[in-house]
């Protein structure tokens, strides 16, 4: 590791991220230096980390680099990695705009789960086209806080369960990981979101990520909630063939998705860096002894 490092710290509805701007993929970035750095008391704290790469440069996206320049190396605050981050990639975007890489308007940025489409507006939102849900069969139950509830699988590219309580309290700490009937259920792990209504086409809910814990907000497991109530609400887009969108409010802040006819989600949020610096190589050092 070098002596300094620079790095940003940003977030998406407070669903927070420390940037690693690392175009040539020089960086060793592994599992406990991911750890060190996201530790809220003892690095500089976050969610997860955004490793800002040249798709050239990065093994798993040298087939993208045709099309996207950029690719977001996801990593949880545990070290592991993920395929997709909602948050993640507007917080990037907004990083690719204030480095002078991209302006306003349209592009695109390679991720493990596919080249995502991106609109930075005027107003200051990001919008990521984030592909179409999958709805793995199976039937899942989620017990949290004493109770035990139906989990619908919808896989964003990562995967989701996704479980509609009476009040979010239901939800318990979420500190841990809950508990899935059949055990077999993720053997890659999940990322679980609970649930409520607030409203037509309004829903408030709180996740568990997988590698993370509980976070402030997630932009995949929205998509995944939006889905899964539209379905629920016979508001299903391929069979109404009209786009169904739904507000979903999250304990950092509130996300807009819009699911259209042909399955295509669309996510729309804030994103914003909130300071720039260096990471001291000795003390990277001796957190990782
Ligand atoms: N916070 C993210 C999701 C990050 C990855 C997730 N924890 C996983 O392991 O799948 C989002 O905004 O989507």
């Amino acid at each position: 590791m070098s002596t300094r490092i620079a790095f940003l710290k940003g977030h998406g509805t407070e669903n927070d991220f420390v940037i690693l701007p690392d175009p040539e993929n020089a960086l060793d970035l592994t599992p406990p230096v991911v750890a060190a750095l996201c530790d809220r008391r003892a690095g500089i704290g976050g969610d997860g980390v955004l490793h800002v790469v040249r798709s050239a440069a990065h093994p798993e996206a040298k087939g993208m680099a045709a099309e996207a320049e950029w690719f977001m190396d996801y990593r949880n605050s545990d070290g592991s990695v993920a395929e997709m981050c909602g948050n993640g990639v507007r917080v990037f975007a907004r990083y690719l705009q204030r480095a002078g890489y991209v302006s306003e308007g349209d592009l695109v940025i390679g991720t493990r789960g596919g080249v995502k489409t991106i609109h930075i507006a005027k107003n200051g939102d990001i919008t990521v086209g984030m592909g179409r849900a999958r709805l793995p069969e199976g039937d899942v139950t989620v017990s949290v806080g004493g109770h035990d509830w139906p989990a619908r699988n919808v896989n964003m590219g990562n995967p989701h369960a996704v479980a509609f309580v009476d009040d979010l309290a239901h939800a318990g700490d979420l500190l841990a990981p809950p508990p899935f009937s059949p055990t077999t259920a993720y053997p890659e792990g999940v990322n679980v979101e609970f649930v409520v209504d607030r409203g037509p086409r309004h829903l408030a809910m709180r996740v568990h990520e997988r590698g993370s814990g509980e976070t402030r907000s997630c932009g995949t497991g929205a998509c995944a909630v939006a889905v899964a109530a539209a379905r629920r609400d016979a508001a299903d887009p391929a069979v109404t063939g009209t786009p169904a969108t739904y507000t979903v409010d999250l304990p950092g802040g509130r996300l807009v998705i819009t699911e259209q006819p042909d399955g295509e989600i669309e996510m729309t949020g804030p994103a914003v860096i909130v300071a720039e610096g260096e990471i001291d190589g000795a003390w990277l050092q001796e957190a990782l002894r």
